[in-house]
């Protein structure tokens, strides 16, 4: 069997004496979108930042193709977790505000030495062209795009970056139907002609409907239930699954909130 692109096992945090992430195993292939869907508080985000390494974790490994992040240290571990890369839920504090597009475009390009400066222009515009941006938009500041705009931005970045696995926090919380179903379309353009990896996290079931191939779901820090998408929407066999299901039933969209 070929290695997955990732491969987390028994990961565990604690924060000041609490269990947030409990002994979690996941892996996601090539070219997969796999949501980890949860209620708010169950160590969602922080699952996310110690695959990301921005948090250390107290146990367990982190395999990128293959090689633990969690045993490299320095400029290894640099090198390597560059194929990860994140999209904030909130692009607009993630992205530099003084910087225009195409500075926030060309930095992910100063530290990769196999791109010659001469081809960063060509390659700006050619992600651009696959984010379904503008060139008209480079020279404006974040502030002066649209909530859908900057998420497209960060995703550019994490292309000119060189990701292969794209990690997305709530990509979906307050956009309206048609901006969810663009989203959705790009994801699934970009997973098909680059072969790229999502891992999504989310409290909410729309998000893991529209985008998911598999669904991972989370519950006090570990996770509780993992299987293809159809499957554990439809007859989910957590308690945690059946929760979110008929929170989602009994409340009308605008009001749907992951509880505690
Ligand atoms: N750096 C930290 N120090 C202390 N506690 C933390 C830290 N980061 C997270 N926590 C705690 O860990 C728990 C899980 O938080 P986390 O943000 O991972 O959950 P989540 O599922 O992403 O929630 P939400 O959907 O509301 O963002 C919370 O109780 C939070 O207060």
């Amino acid at each position: 069997m070929t290695e997955p692109l990732l491969r987390v096992e028994g990961l565990s945090k604690r924060f000041h004496g609490k269990d947030v992430v409990v002994d979690v195993d996941l892996s996601l292939t090539a070219g997969e979108t796999l949501v980890v869907i949860g209620a708010s508080g169950v160590g969602k985000t922080t699952l996310a930042r110690l695959i990301l390494c921005l948090v250390e974790p107290d146990a367990g490994a982190i395999h990128l193709d293959g090689i633990d992040l969690v045993g490299l240290r320095g400029a290894a571990r640099r090198r390597h977790r560059r194929a990860l890369q994140m999209v904030f839920q909130d692009s607009l504090a993630a992205l530099n505000p003084r910087a225009d597009v195409l500075r926030l475009l060309t930095d992910p390009l100063r530290v990769r030495l196999d791109i010659a400066r001469s081809r960063r222009t060509a390659l700006i515009h050619a992600v651009l062209d696959d984010v379904d941006l503008d060139p008209g938009l480079l020279g404006r500041p974040p502030h002066a795009l649209s909530g859908g705009q900057r998420q497209r931005v960060a995703l550019a970045r994490a292309l000119l970056a060189d990701a292969r696995l794209i990690i997305m926090d709530e990509p979906m919380a307050a956009q309206d139907a048609v901006r969810r179903l663009r989203l959705a379309a790009l994801v699934k353009r970009l997973q098909a002609e680059r072969n790229l990896s999502f891992l999504v996290i989310t409290h909410d079931l729309e998000t893991a409907a529209i985008l998911a191939d598999r669904v991972a779901v989370m519950a006090s820090g570990r996770l509780v239930e993992t299987g293809p998408a159809e499957r554990i929407l439809r007859q989910p066999a957590s308690d945690a699954a059946r929760h979110l299901l008929a929170a989602r039933l009994r409340l009308p969209p605008a009001q749907t909130k992951g509880g505690d």
